[in-house]
């Protein structure tokens, strides 16, 4: 494999990236986020294109907090590098598949192994390796001890062994897995033999001198007990001393149900004990307080028949258990929660009203403020003398970038940082409309137009439906980019109708156990309203979606012709076969109900009871790896429609899971919903993608 390329392209030379398939595969897509534990070096993943332009590859670069330099790249590898921790020394860990430069020959499929990047550059060094890979490091904040996540094989006492049996199921052609419990797979990948579990690593060995032998590192199992499906693979946080370690654990609940609770494990001894666990919520996300006597996390109440969940978030005292709620009466859903530097706050985000905003409350009690207007924030880094935070912020407009946010000011707009991802322009504009549901709700809707959109050259309307369904229009998207649509001229609205986040408990309410009533209702107001503007040709119409809003596309074709063409990818279409094939029924059972003894909301919600309605010509897609939304829904819906005769493609992708996410099938995505609705909503011959 060659080098990836190291300058990112921004602009094709014919004008928007956005009217370039190529060109918008080649556009730099900005992921994590690291700050070191002094708050003067921040890191960041980007991914950029291989040489080929087959694969995105992820690199880390550093991000000037002054902002007079641009972001520089800092790592270079075929296989990439991701999970960037800055360790106390100031050298920077991160996991990566690359070549031991001084390991002889090549492994056959090598796994990624912990890595670090000394404090003053030069080469990056690699410090711990398993046989069944590092998938993740976690770092204490004062002592800068290290836990890492790797995969065991059950039985295997030590890394020797681990590697042994590997070897052993390899040699004797064996694949097979045995289960016990439920559930079997999760996204895209089969679950055991191996399981996760917690190694102790502790101070990591300083750089040796050189020619000096690298001193090996033991690691220490500190789960062995972890046993399928899910292992300790859950979320965890370490106490700023490295003595204790929560993490999220994953327990069998009623037949064939899971839920999370927080363990608490002192790193010494490996001795465990459940730290919250309520037989009614998941408990997630946490993270300590910098004294290390608390802890903050998410409670997720379960859901039932009748009642969405609700979230809240828990200051949990560490030395008794007691929690305390944080955001009693707060009427959004907090996530991420994490500390402010003097432990008297704490941060969180929530969906708020087409945002993705933060928050601050303070720790021992009182209001929730809004501390962002506008943008969607994600990756908080909390620098730890209290100067500042640092985030990625996108929005619908903006692709995700680093920002330097003050840790106490309201109303904020952030100060941009350095970022290799910035883009010189849109194709079109953003609109923010609010449209009214037939009970009166308020439908909050994100609203784009073509640059040439006008009332003598009025725009055909997409109507492109968020997936979830418990979530919100509130951030960049790169799988589901408007823009591309805006440079062919399409306006593509972006609705919030019921069961939706960001607007109450109501409004979720209003659409749960009932997803072809309220929600599909809202969606309709919502695009009868923008059908008025001058601006928007209302005889030329699709609707898309992808996952529930696939869901979503296959009940609108089942109750509407008013659009002339709708493309549903990865989708639901017979909801007792989906929620009894997902890789997790129980998120879907409690709301839907056992299909044998409460047929009701299959029989009144599930498209294919409907099929028999379809007129509008429908693009099917689907990834065969997709074990979210098993392929059985979209063999059954392309049956389906074929039997009734109803102009259908099948856009099939044998390698793809839930999301397209290599950049040549991505294209592919993209050209092949461009040629449908050419074919469909402006009448046109249907062009064939050249590769498919
Ligand atoms: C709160 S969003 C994810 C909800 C849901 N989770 C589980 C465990 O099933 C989920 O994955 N829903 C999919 C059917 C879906 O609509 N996914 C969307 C949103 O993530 C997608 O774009 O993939």
């Amino acid at each position: 494999m060659s080098e990836p390329s190291d300058a990112p392209t921004t602009a094709s030379p014919s004008g928007s990236p956005f009217a370039d398939l190529a060109a918008f595969a080649a556009l730099p897509r900005v992921g994590g986020l690291a700050l070191s534990a002094d708050g003067r070096r921040l890191a960041i993943a980007v991914q950029t294109l291989d040489h080929e332009k087959t694969a995105w590859q992820s690199a880390l670069w550093e991000v000037d907090l002054e902002g007079r330099r641009p972001a520089r790249r800092l790592t270079r590898s075929a296989p990439g590098e991701s999970s960037p921790v800055w360790a106390p020394d100031g050298s920077l860990l991160f996991t990566s598949a690359r070549p031991d430069p001084g390991a002889g020959e090549a492994a056959e499929d090598p796994k990624p192994a912990l890595w670090s990047l000394p404090a003053d550059g030069g080469e990056a060094r690699p410090v711990l390796t398993h046989p069944g890979g590092i998938s993740r490091v976690a770092l204490a904040a004062d002592s800068g001890e290290v836990v890492v996540t790797a995969s065991a094989m059950p039985g295997a006492g030590d890394a020797e062994a681990d590697a042994e049996r590997r070897k052993r199921r390899k040699e004797a052609g064996v694949t097979a897995i045995l289960h016990e419990a439920y559930p079997v797979r999760y996204w895209d990948s089969d679950l055991g033999p191996a399981t996760p579990h917690l190694f102790w690593v502790g101070e990591l060995p300083a750089e040796p001198d050189a020619g000096a032998e690298r001193p090996p590192v033991e690691l220490r199992d500190l789960t062995p007990d972890a046993v399928p499906p899910s292992g300790a693979g859950g979320d965890l946080t370490l106490s700023p001393d490295g003595r204790l370690l929560v993490r999220v654990e994953s327990v069998p609940d009623g037949p064939a149900g899971r839920r999370d609770r927080l363990v608490l494990l002192e790193t010494a001894t490996g001795e465990a004990r459940a730290l919250v666990d309520d037989p009614l919520a998941d408990l997630g996300a946490p993270r300590f307080s910098p004294d290390g006597s608390a802890v903050v996390c998410v409670r997720e109440s379960m859901s039932t028949h009748d009642e969405p969940p609700d979230y809240t978030l828990l200051h949990v005292d560490v030395a008794t258990g007691a929690a305390r709620e944080l955001t009693p009466g707060f009427d959004r859903w907090p996530s991420a929660p994490q500390f402010s530097a003097d432990g008297t706050a704490v941060y969180f985000l929530a969906d708020d009203d087409g945002r993705h905003a933060l928050f601050r409350v303070p720790a021992d009690g009182g209001e929730p403020v809004r501390m962002t207007t506008d943008g969607a924030y994600s990756d908080l880094q909390v620098a730890r003398d209290g100067s500042a935070l640092y985030a990625l912020r996108s929005a619908y407009d903006e692709p995700p970038g680093p920002v330097r946010l003050d840790p106490e000011a309201t109303g904020q707009h952030p100060d941009p940082l350095p970022n290799p991802g910035t883009l010189a322009g849109l194709p079109g504009t953003l609109q923010e409309v609010e449209a009214t549901a037939a009970d009166g709700t308020p439908v909050h809707c994100w609203l784009v137009l073509p640059e040439e959109a006008s009332a003598e050259r009025p725009a055909p309307l997409v109507l492109w439906v968020h997936g979830g369904p418990l979530m919100s229009w509130n951030s960049w998207s790169w799988r589901w980019c408007p823009w591309v649509l805006a440079a062919r001229g399409y306006a593509v609205l972006l609705p919030d109708p019921a069961l939706s986040q960001g607007y109450g408990q109501d409004f979720v309410r209003r659409g749960w156990g009932a997803w072809g009533e309220a929600p599909y209702t809202d969606l309709m107001a919502a695009v009868d309203a923008v059908e008025q503007r001058p601006e928007i040709d209302e005889s030329r119409t699709a609707a898309m979606g992808g996952s529930f809003g696939g869901y979503m596309a296959n009940w609108i074709a089942t109750q509407t012709d008013r659009f002339r063409a709708i493309v549903t990818h990865a989708s639901l279409w017979d909801v007792d076969s989906f929620i009894g094939t997902t890789d997790a029924a129980y998120y879907w059972e409690k709301e839907w109900g056992d299909p044998l003894r409460q047929p009701k909301r299959y029989e009144q919600n599930s498209p294919h009871r409907y099929a028999d309605a379809i007129r509008t010509p429908v693009l099917v897609i689907h990834g065969d790896r997709d074990y979210r939304v098993p392929i059985g829904e979209a063999l059954r819906l392309w049956y389906d429609l074929q039997k009734r005769g109803v102009p259908s493609r099948f856009l099939y992708f044998p390698n793809e899971n839930h999301w397209v996410l290599t950049p040549g099938n991505a294209q592919v995505w993209y050209e092949t919903v461009l040629s449908f609705l050419a074919e469909h909503v402006h009448g046109q011959d249907w062009q064939r993608p050249e590769l498919l």
